[in-house]
């Protein structure tokens, strides 16, 4: 009874005074400083009401989070204030307005940042009613850059890298020199200190001048900047427009014995990021006598690129920018990059015959690649407001169009290098399957205790190097795909009827799938984050469907399933899909075989046009096939053609393409398949 006390019993000892309903929420208010014997009190409710919710004002949020907004409060964070500023500078110079920009530290502590560009605005802001500096300096998300109308192609977006450098010190003073007058205003932890002051005329001088010393509050106390990192930052600015000078100051006291930061310098660098690649490597190796290099004509314009790649010795890496931006984590651009590099490499082997070089992959090609890039574009997409990771899908096409022809004719031009630089890069692409190999050995006996599904008609051979399992739609076509095969290094798994729609399907549905369970076992390799490549059972694995809408759907249910649970097996180019034939084609004792319509036209008017009755059969399936057509056309790995699915490395663009092979409407799913199809064909497949 107690128990039914405390639930009803208080709300009936309260007075019954009140002619009118009370609004519940009214009473809960007025309810707030009753005793702790309310239940609301017992649950921790009464000590959270609206009085509990903050709204931030102003750049307040800044001091109050300040991780959210430059990553953190450490050495990086803290540097990150400076790269807030300088963008802003350079902004103004790949817009074609300043051409100068001064960095200075001060023995204080205090950095300055001058560019002669068009000066922040100083004008009353039509809406707020104040300078608009003031309103930059006080205001998040307030900026000239969220078109392209002031800045075509600008680092700064959001209209809040300023506005937080502002919050997080304790002076911030700027200077704007405009229409020959000079302005100043001061703030100290996001706040003016005073108003805008007009100090006068002036006639040498433009543009705008930041001096700002870090809060200890926010980065603790004796948090100061290193010369080097900043000299390093401001360095590489200068080497990412050739049209900036970057004069360097730094106060000789703040300089360590064995740092070699220099007191003075200016960088001016008018070849860009080849020089910069060239000084990095220091006289290292390198594969090729020259360094890969070039940029587009427009340079800061929207689609330009610039980019510079040699191969040598060491361990690779790539530096990329977009806007002049550091993208430490990469992006879209850096998927481009990689994947004209490596097609590039793979079309000019195929150019010249040298067929080693189908085994290698965009990994061989980097592995030891000394490689910048640096992109410029209008409005692109960050992940998060330190930018270090572009998002922008069309980077890809961009920085493939723009390298695509230079690389083919760079290779052509010069074939002695070319051939060097294609056995540099197939010995990485034997080195990897190598050690391969020889985890496969070691692993071997383990293989043998493997269960494996009782539809799998398994290759003889143990190691999975020069293997293949072909995953086939249907008994029927399983049994074709049986006798066609070369049975010591063909393995054939035969699915029943459609494959799960895992894009949809819940983690329960996906575990008590038979035929996805029966594809994982004879994979062997785990899934997800269990996924162990050196338990890969095969090298190569071979999606083959009917050559029509049925068969493209059941591969693009395929090729998600393997983007979602193993896109490791993707990435490492071991999924291919096989290309069978729609059509025979015979004349007389002549036979060929079309893959689609087109094809099949194209045939008949080139090889097929003389005298005698053509017969044009139409497959209906692969079960239809006869095992000796079925092997010569699409299984026989000297006459076959496979495609191999590739990942571009982003995913924002990986997760578009499996949208559209999922999408649904059937239509548009076999639309992409034909469409990448024919495409993939001299090439590889992107999905
Ligand atoms: N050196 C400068 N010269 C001219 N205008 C400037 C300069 N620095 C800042 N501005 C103006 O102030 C605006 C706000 O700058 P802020 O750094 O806050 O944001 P942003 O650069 O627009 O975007 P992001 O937050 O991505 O850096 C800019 O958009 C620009 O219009």
């Amino acid at each position: 009874m107690d128990d039914m006390n405390d639930l009803f019993g208080t709300a009936d000892k309260r007075p019954r005074s009140t002619s009118r309903p009370v609004d519940p929420l009214v009473q809960a208010a007025r309810q707030a400083g009753n005793s702790a014997s309310t239940p609301a009190a017992r649950d921790g409710a009464e000590s959270y009401s609206a009085a509990d919710i903050e709204v931030l004002e102003g750049l307040e949020p800044v001091r109050r989070r300040p991780g959210m907004y430059i990553g953190g409060t450490d050495a990086k964070a803290l540097h990150h204030l400076f790269a807030e500023v300088i963008d802003n500078s350079m902004d103004e110079a790949v817009a074609g307005h300043a051409t100068f920009i001064e960095v200075e530290l001060s023995a204080d502590g205090f950095v300055t940042v001058t560019d002669n560009g068009r000066g922040i605005p100083v004008d009353p802001h039509p809406k707020f009613r104040k300078p608009a500096l003031e309103v930059i300096m006080t205001t998040l998300h307030s900026g000239g850059k969220f078109d392209s109308k002031v800045y075509e192609t600008s680092g700064g977006l959001h209209g809040v890298g300023v506005s937080v450098v502002n919050a997080l010190s304790d002076h911030l003073e700027v200077e704007v020199a405009r229409g020959r007058q000079l302005y100043r205003q001061r703030f100290s932890r996001g706040h003016p200190v005073a108003g805008l002051e007009q100090l006068g005329e002036i006639h040498n001088r433009r543009g705008t001048k930041i001096r700002f010393h870090p809060d200890e509050q926010i980065f603790g106390k004796g948090a100061t900047f290193e010369p080097a990192r900043l000299l390093r930052m401001t360095r590489s600015k200068a080497y990412l427009f050739g049209g900036v000078e970057i004069r360097w100051i730094c106060d000789p006291s703040l300089i360590k014995d064995k740092d070699d930061t220099p007191a003075r310098a200016t960088f001016h660098f008018p070849d860009g990021l080849k020089d910069y690649l060239a000084a990095s490597l220091n006289g290292d190796f390198q594969v090729t006598r020259e360094i890969f290099s070039g940029k587009s004509d427009k340079q800061g314009g929207h689609g330009s690129v610039e980019w510079a790649v040699t191969w040598y010795g060491g361990d690779g890496f790539l530096s990329s920018y977009c806007n002049t931006i550091p993208t430490g984590e990469g992006g879209t651009h850096e998927a481009g990059f990689r994947n004209v590099l490596t097609r590039g490499l793979r079309a000019y082997a195929d150019l010249v015959g040298n067929k080693r070089a189908s085994i290698v992959t965009s990994e061989d090609v980097m592995i030891s690649a000394a490689g910048m890039l640096s992109v410029f574009i209008r409005e692109p997409e960050f992940v998060g407001q330190t930018k270090d990771r572009l998002a922008t899908v069309e980077a890809v096409r961009i920085v493939e169009n723009a390298i695509r022809d230079p690389f083919d004719l760079w290779l052509a031009a010069n074939p002695q290098e070319a051939s060097k630089l294609l056995d540099w890069v197939i010995a990485r692409a034997d080195e990897r399957v190598r050690r391969r190999q020889e985890k496969e050995v070691s692993r071997k006996s383990a293989v043998r205790k493997l269960r494996l599904p009782g539809k799998l008609a398994d290759c003889t051979q143990n190691a999975a190097a020069g293997a293949e399992i072909f995953i086939v739609e249907g008994d029927s076509a399983g049994g074709s795909a049986k006798q066609a095969r070369d049975r010591a290094s063909q393995a054939v798994l035969p699915l029943r009827g459609k494959i799960l729609n895992v894009a949809s399907a819940g983690n329960e549905k996906l575990a008590a799938n038979q035929t996805i369970s029966d594809l994982t076992q004879a994979l062997g390799c785990g899934t997800r984050s269990k996924y162990r490549n050196e338990d890969l059972r095969y090298d190569r694995v071979i999606i083959m469907t009917d050559a029509d809408v049925d068969g493209a759907h059941i591969a693009s249910l395929l090729i998600t399933f393997f983007y979602q649970e193993m896109p490791q097996l993707i990435r490492g180019g071991h999924l291919y899909m096989a290309v069978p034939p729609l059509y025979s084609i015979r004349q007389g004792g002549k036979v060929a075989y079309a893959r689609d319509d087109a094809h099949k036209d194209e045939l008949l008017r080139t090889d097929f046009s003389g005298r005698g009755k053509v017969e044009i059969g139409r497959f209906k399936g692969l079960g239809e096939m006869m095992a000796s057509q079925l092997k010569e056309t699409t299984m026989d790995p000297k006459k076959r053609t496979l495609l191999r699915v590739d990942v571009l490395d982003e995913e924002a663009a990986t997760k578009n393409a499996v949208d559209a092979l999922m999408g649904t409407k059937p239509e548009a799913r076999f639309h992409f398949i034909q469409e990448r199809a024919e495409f993939a064909e001299t090439d590889s497949l992107d999905i």
